[in-house]
């Protein structure tokens, strides 16, 4: 454990030791004392707001049960707001078993885990898997997505976008052109559609991607750039056919991921792409399996003939089993991947099968890399602390204070330029690590 109990309030995060509130001048105290209490105001609004079409949708009965879960949640921001310690969660799912285990395990370490006083991850997991248990406790509003209202403004947001990544994804898949300029150009379009997502905006769509869409002048912002290896990894033969990507959100981030899925199989660097989706809601934006079937409908419904045309290739993918859309329970629980042998080694042995995994987005970064404060020049293939099941490559804009495998001096140079560097979404990585056997 580090010495989070040994340092005083008030500081910065200190090198090697788990980022958490404790450290008042850290990202996670300002997410656990503004943001997370704005984002359950606001999913409370919404469902206020919302309340007659959740009526029509779910039945009259769902009426006492919503009124239930707003109170639930109502709840859940007083509790963190003064600080109570975390409870036990309520439910029979695998994953309520492995919370309340970790939670036990924590108590052992620290005097009465709560928001402030434990990792961040575990604050920030705690609260969206109680958002979850407030829904999953009812008999009528069990599949209800309460971020629902959020994701459809954000694709209906985006639209501009993915028409211009649509004509050029079609032009390209059709004329015979260099593959590795193209692919590179598309890995790096896919990772600044990284750069809004619903949490950090405390769920505010908005159409910052639009105005700056310069993808020249982002790539400038790439801090870490593996493009160079990531090609040689899927470009290259191996045993493996199969590549991974670990999703994040949905809307424009889930289209550009498609779109990067589409080009990899037309061009024969896989045979199989296999899609990993979130269970339950999480972090307001991130992917769920009817996440993508809503975006293949409204693609197919669109006036737009290429955003059709996608539509129906990508149907058809999924139809054929060539896509796959893959659930497993532990990608939220309140752990960094380090653990997931330990948690669940079939999902670590699934991902050694890829030939490359691609981990997209910041809540992926931060769980590959183990939350921790690392000196910004700290190797990857340390940082990854034994995580290696497979050539693992991560696509993620900064919007937390943690990050590794700089160069020296480069995150003083940074920060010079832009004080926030760290958590705005304007500055982006993407780095690669080779599989690495421990002898
Ligand atoms: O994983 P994503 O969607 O790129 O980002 C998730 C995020 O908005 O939520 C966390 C803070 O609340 C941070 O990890 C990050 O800022
Ligand atoms: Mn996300």
């Amino acid at each position: 454990m580090d010495q989070r109990c040994a340092v005083g309030l008030d500081l910065r995060t200190p090198l090697n030791v788990s980022l958490s509130a404790f450290y008042r001048r850290s990202f996670a105290y300002h997410t656990v004392q503004k943001r997370m209490p704005v984002i359950l105001t606001q999913t409370i609004d919404i469902l206020v707001r919302t309340k007659e079409n959740i009526i029509k949708t779910y039945g009259e009965d769902a009426r006492e049960e919503l009124k239930g879960v707003i109170g639930e949640l109502s709840k859940l921001k007083y509790e963190i707001q003064t600080n109570k310690p975390f409870r036990k969660l309520i439910g029979d799912n695998w994953d309520v078993e492995q919370y309340n285990k970790y939670l036990e395990h924590q108590s052992v370490i620290i005097e009465h885990p709560n928001f402030y006083n434990s990792i961040w991850l575990h604050s920030e997991c705690y609260m969206y898997r109680r958002m979850r248990e407030a829904f999953e406790l009812t008999n009528n509003l069990k599949d209800m997505d309460p971020f629902e209202t959020q994701k459809v403004q954000s694709y209906n947001t985006a639209k501009i976008l993915m028409e211009q990544l649509g004509n050029y994804l079609l032009n390209i898949l059709e004329k015979d052109g260099d593959k590795k300029t193209e692919f590179i150009q598309l890995l790096k379009l896919n990772l600044w559609g990284n750069k809004c997502d619903l949490s950090i905006t405390n769920g505010v769509v908005s159409n910052d991607m639009e105005q700056s869409h310069e993808l020249e002048a982002l790539n400038t912002n790439i801090l870490c750039d593996h493009s160079e290896n990531v090609w040689n990894a899927i470009s290259t033969d191996t045993q493996s056919e199969i590549i991974d990507i670990v999703l994040d959100n949905a809307g424009y981030e889930l289209y550009t991921d498609l779109c990067l899925a589409d080009f990899v199989i037309t061009n024969k660097y896989a045979t199989k792409i296999r899609f990993y989706v979130k269970t339950i809601p999480w972090f307001i934006s991130d992917v769920l399996t009817k996440d993508i079937n809503w975006t293949l409908t409204q693609l197919n419904a669109s006036d737009n003939p290429t955003l059709r045309k996608l539509s129906q290739r990508w149907s058809n993918y999924l139809d054929s089993k060539i896509w796959t859309v893959e659930e497993h329970d532990f990608w939220t629980l309140p752990v960094s991947y380090t653990e997931m042998i330990s948690y669940d080694v079939e999902l670590y042995r699934k991902l050694s099968d890829a030939k490359l995994v691609v981990f997209k987005g910041d809540l992926n970064y931060r769980k590959l890399f183990g939350e921790k404060n690392w000196s910004p020049e700290t190797p990857v293939e340390e940082a990854l602390q034994g995580f290696h099941p497979s050539r693992l490559c991560s696509l993620r804009t900064l919007k937390a204070d943690i990050i590794c495998g700089l160069k020296e001096g480069l995150a003083e140079m940074t920060a010079a330029k832009s004080e926030d560097w760290l958590i705005t979404g304007n500055y982006g990585v993407i780095q690669y690590c080779d599989k690495v056997v421990i002898v």
